[in-house]
């Protein structure tokens, strides 16, 4: 039997169709009823990008990932804009790759976690398209829900994308060699309870890398900061008797989410609509979503565009990121228009935007 498929997205968006293959692979998982896919769905590997599944008894390792607990965190720094100078800011921002010379094991302590757990990858951001950025107010859409986000537009912010590092990669393999050939568990049954267990313990641990990362740059950048909002987007948690696996979905139960367009685009928080009901499996967009994979990417762009073109973008945005495949992979053009994506949240009923974020400098990875 298959799932009940939902797709919220206008006739306008950019949704390929391998990805709504994928959700209809995903939907014939055993135990899966409810699939919804949001507005910067796309293709991921084997399992669909921007997307939610539903079970009432099954927890499936696979649509979650691996890097759970994956997420984004926006603090605010009490650095005033007017003294933000970006050449600065990129002379400031080296030694970041390397093992954070603080306390990794008091941390993960207080953090309630081991405090063996993989201290040598706390604090780092790690490859892929995470990433630090420091942004600024771009407008404010709606003035009552701005004031009671605690954003000011005089302050320097900085977003933080990243997940469990390797942490959750391991605990995906691991489940996977046990399962055999299928990826269902029972969640009150001994292996799903073992997954869960190891699950919450890698939620916890990106939700304290983001913490120590956002300490590493604001320590660089020489402010002290404020976390406004954490958002875990790849996760799988109870939800109305049964499980909710996010993959690449923010939560819509959680207060403010943010957005990310790309490095090159604006990022928007939202307020989501408590009226929304379980349309959307409580589950939002958790950025533009890619429009090109890594490699499309890369193949499209290597002969028009310069790595060192790539450094800026248009909105005026610096970028620091010295391995050269990724500076194309990650390009701005290679994710969706997130206008589109938030215009359809907000004409699904789903959210009300409260602000966007102007990207000012993004940090992805150092060499040196
Ligand atoms: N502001 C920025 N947004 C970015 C950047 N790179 C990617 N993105 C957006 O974030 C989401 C994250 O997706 P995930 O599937 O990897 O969790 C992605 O869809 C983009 O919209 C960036 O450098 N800056
Ligand atoms: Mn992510």
């Amino acid at each position: 039997m298959s799932a009940d498929i939902h797709i919220i997205a206008s006739s306008g968006s950019w949704i390929e169709q391998s990805a709504i293959d994928q959700l209809h692979h995903s939907a014939v998982l055993e135990g899966i009823e409810r699939v919804v896919g949001l507005p910067d769905l796309h293709a991921g590997r084997g399992i669909a990008v921007g997307a939610a599944f539903w079970s009432p008894g099954h927890v499936h390792p696979p649509l979650v990932g691996s890097d759970i607990g994956c997420g984004i965190a926006l603090w605010q720094g009490d650095l005033p804009l007017r003294k933000f100078r970006a050449d600065a800011a990129e002379r400031k921002l080296h030694g970041l790759e390397g093992r954070w010379s603080g306390d990794a094991a008091a941390a993960l302590g207080d953090a309630g976690l081991p405090a063996d757990l993989m201290g040598e990858a706390l604090g780092t951001i790690g490859g892929g398209n995470h990433f630090a950025e420091l942004l600024r107010v771009e407008a404010v859409l709606d003035e009552a829900g701005f004031d009671a986000s605690g954003l000011a537009t005089d302050r320097v912010l900085l977003m933080v994308h990243s997940g469990s590092r390797g942490l959750g990669q391991a605990i995906l393999d691991r489940h996977a060699r046990m399962a055999g050939g299928s990826s269902a568990l029972l969640a009150d049954g001994a292996e799903g309870a073992a997954y869960l267990a190891e699950h919450d313990q890698a939620m916890a641990w990106a939700v304290l890398n983001r913490q120590v990362i956002a300490h590493r740059f604001l320590d660089r950048l020489g402010m002290a900061g404020t976390r406004l909002l954490d958002i875990c987007h790849n996760s799988v948690t109870p939800h109305r008797g049964g499980w909710l696996h996010r993959k690449g979905a923010a939560p819509a139960d959680k207060g403010l989410v943010v957005v990310p367009g790309s490095r090159g685009d604006l990022t928007y928080v939202v307020r989501p609509r408590s009226e929304a009901g379980d349309i959307a499996l409580a589950s939002l967009a958790h950025g533009a979503g890619r429009k090109w994979s890594r490699s499309e990417t890369k193949g499209k762009l290597g002969r028009r565009v310069t790595a060192a073109a790539l450094e800026r973008t248009p909105l005026g945005g610096r970028v620091i990121c010295e391995d050269r495949d990724l500076i194309f992979e990650e390009a701005p053009q290679a994710y969706k228009d997130i206008h589109r994506v938030v215009r359809d949240l907000v004409e699904a009923g789903l959210v009300d935007p409260v602000a966007t974020l102007r990207p000012l400098l993004t940090y992805k990875v150092r060499r040196s």
